[in-house]
């Protein structure tokens, strides 16, 4: 199963390269090819795939309480263009609906939390939108929360629940960052500034000349220095901007069970699927914690804290329809 993995990667990836026309281009990307090819077999070694892994990794989880925890963009949905039409697929949606009717499941993303459920339209999940720092529970954690964090409030069907957004405070000068960055980077053709209402993402994806996109990140930079309370991370053709509280994907991870009322639990598997540098937050509480499943979303090696891996959005969903038949057919037996 491995090797038809290695052979489909290299399949693709020579499938999807530019073609070379002069002989000694052909034999340098060909050694290139092949040498991406074993680096991700040997990376594979390290990161097993959770799909050929799985009846191992369940026959660790048996009998303990799975929590699952999704990325969106590049786990749920596959990275397009245009961050407006990173759309979820019926399918993936009705898988992640069948996971969640089998165990307690979250959607942690850098998006606006209103953004990432409009995508996901999923009643039966929890959300943390900017990277975390924006988590709406039916209850509060009293461990993570304070009054200055967690705000009581009516959601949209009436429902009473606990607001937890560690950042409020920078609200409004992230509103005026906003401004400032539009009105700097729209001469940029195909950049754009995406609020993520506790964070800002820049996005490059479609700026095409290599020359614009390092002016953009120098206008950004220098943008950001006026803004000392605020850092620029990296990710895929995006600078993300965030505030600087102490507060990331994975202590949102800590927040949902805690909220969950998993905390104290030595039975407690959290399960995280991400793609993101922001996911490895994320990993790292979980390899802490010492149970669960860091899994990386990548179809090419790279450094990771994750423990096993799935190549794309397919493979996500692909593993979330057997996780969700793995534990039906476990209450059958009961
Ligand atoms: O934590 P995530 O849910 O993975 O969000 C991370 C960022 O994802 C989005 O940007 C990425 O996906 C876009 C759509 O496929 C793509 O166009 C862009 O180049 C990627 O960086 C999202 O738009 C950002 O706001 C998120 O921070």
């Amino acid at each position: 199963m491995q090797v038809a993995k290695v052979q489909f990667l290299q399949d693709s990836i020579l499938n999807t390269s530019p073609p070379s026309t002069h002989p000694n281009m052909k034999s340098i990307s060909n050694a290139n090819q092949d040498s991406i090819s074993s680096a991700y077999a040997s990376w594979l070694g390290k990161h097993p795939s959770a799909l050929d892994n799985f009846d191992q990794m369940m026959s660790i989880a048996k009998g303990k309480e799975i929590v699952v925890f999704l990325d969106y963009d590049g786990t749920l949905s596959q990275i397009v263009d245009d961050p407006d039409k990173a759309y979820m697929s019926d399918s993936m949606r009705a898988a992640v609906r069948e996971v969640a009717s089998c165990f307690p499941t979250a959607i942690v993303s850098g998006r606006s939390r209103d953004k990432v459920s409009e995508f996901v339209k999923l009643r039966n999940v929890y959300y943390a939108g900017s990277h975390g720092m924006d988590i709406s529970t039916p209850s509060g954690s009293s461990k993570y929360g304070n009054q200055k964090h967690q705000t009581k409030t009516v959601d949209e069907k009436g429902k009473q629940v606990v607001n937890f957004h560690p950042a409020k405070e920078f609200l409004p000068t992230i509103q005026k960052i906003i401004k400032v960055l539009k009105e700097n980077i729209k001469k940029i053709n195909g950049s754009s500034v995406e609020d993520n209402m506790f964070c800002i993402s820049v996005h490059y994806r479609r700026v095409k000349n290599e020359k614009d996109v390092g002016v953009l990140k120098e206008i950004v930079e220098s943008i950001m220095k006026s803004y000392p309370n605020f850092h620029v991370s990296g990710g895929k053709k995006v600078m993300e901007i965030r505030p600087n509280v102490n507060w990331d994907k994975g202590h949102a991870l800590m927040y949902l069970l805690d909220t969950l009322g998993f905390d104290n639990s030595d039975d407690v598997f959290p399960m995280y699927i991400g793609d993101d540098k922001t996911d490895e937050d994320a990993f790292k509480v979980i390899k802490r914690i010492g149970r669960g499943f860091p899994i990386v979303v990548s179809s090419i090696a790279k450094e990771t804290k994750a423990s096993h891996s799935l190549r794309d959005p397919s493979d996500v969903m692909a593993f979330l329809v057997r996780l969700a038949k793995w534990k039906k057919s476990l209450v059958r037996r009961t």
